[in-house]
């Protein structure tokens, strides 16, 4: 089975995640979980390490969301709550990691592809990727948590607005609802520029001035609500409304 993240430590102080399942657009799989989770304990425990990157493996998807054909044989509550909270405590691992994150949108970001990227300090994308909370659009709310973060980071009336409203936005369209904090025109690597002057810090000063942010959302329960948002969602997984939604999207024709 190949390896759904791949992990690149760059000299400059730096560690890459690239999401790998170009074939499913860089959907969350089970095993994709597994392997993110182990890339974040890797990049804590390492010193060299002063910020994470996530992007996805291609130009097309920095991440599809949740695989929905793996994940459509959950059927209940029950079955799908123990899916979101897995993926939700993955989520609040990266939110509170301790070290600066940045999501970099090579490509299209969908559903839960957008709450990964939520969860990060910084997102910055490629001029025309397109992106959206879609969540709403498959009669389910976000189930990772992503809706409670994102709530902590861009005014209520944009992230209301992303959320209810469930479409695609354009990098340059979320940028100015203050989801995306840059856009990069032409080559993608010229996202090495945002972090040229957080890598020439301390590492300590990087750590500390996270540490205010993980101190205020655990005094404010953020995991607890995180928590919350993956019931609630795991309630609106069983209707038929998303099973339909589902259903539709697996057998489209092309
Ligand atoms: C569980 C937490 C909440 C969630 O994340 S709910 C999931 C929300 N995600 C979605 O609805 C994503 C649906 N996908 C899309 O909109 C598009 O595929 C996307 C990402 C814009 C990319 O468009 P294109 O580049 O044109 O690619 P495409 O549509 O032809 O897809 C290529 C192959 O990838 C597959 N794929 C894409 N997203 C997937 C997903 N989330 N789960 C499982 N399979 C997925 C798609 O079925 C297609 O497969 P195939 O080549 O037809 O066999």
């Amino acid at each position: 089975m190949s390896q759904t993240v791949l992990v690149e430590k760059n000299e400059r102080g730096y560690m890459k995640f690239i999401l790998h399942r170009p074939e499913k657009r860089n959907a969350v799989s089970y095993q994709l979980m597994e392997e993110f989770e182990a890339a974040l304990d890797q990049a804590a425990q390492d010193n060299d390490v002063k910020v994470v990157v996530i992007t996805g493996y291609g130009d097309r998807a920095f991440c599809s969301g949740g695989d929905l054909a793996e994940f459509h044989s959950l059927y209940t509550e029950e079955e799908s709550y123990g899916m979101l909270s897995k993926m939700g405590a993955i989520l609040y691992k990266l939110a509170v990691f301790k070290k600066p994150t940045i999501a970099l949108l090579n490509g299209s970001a969908v559903g839960g592809g957008c709450e990964i990227a939520s969860a990060c300090d910084f997102r910055l994308a490629k001029s025309g990727v397109k992106l959206g909370f879609v969540q709403a659009s498959l009669g389910i709310t976000t189930g990772w948590g992503g809706a409670s973060i994102l709530l902590e980071k861009i005014p209520y009336q944009s992230a209301m607005k992303l959320l209810l409203n469930g479409t695609i936005y354009t990098a340059e369209a979320a940028k100015e609802l203050g989801f995306i904090d840059e856009v990069i025109q032409g080559d993608l690597e010229e996202w090495e520029r945002f972090v040229d002057t957080i890598l020439n810090r301390e590492v300590g000063v990087l750590m500390a001035y996270k540490n205010l942010l993980i101190n205020k959302w655990e005094e404010t329960d953020l995991k607890g609500r995180m928590e919350m948002e993956s019931r609630q969602c795991a309630k609106l997984w069983e209707t038929d409304a998303h099973h339909q939604a589902v259903d539709s999207f697996l057998n489209k024709t092309k």
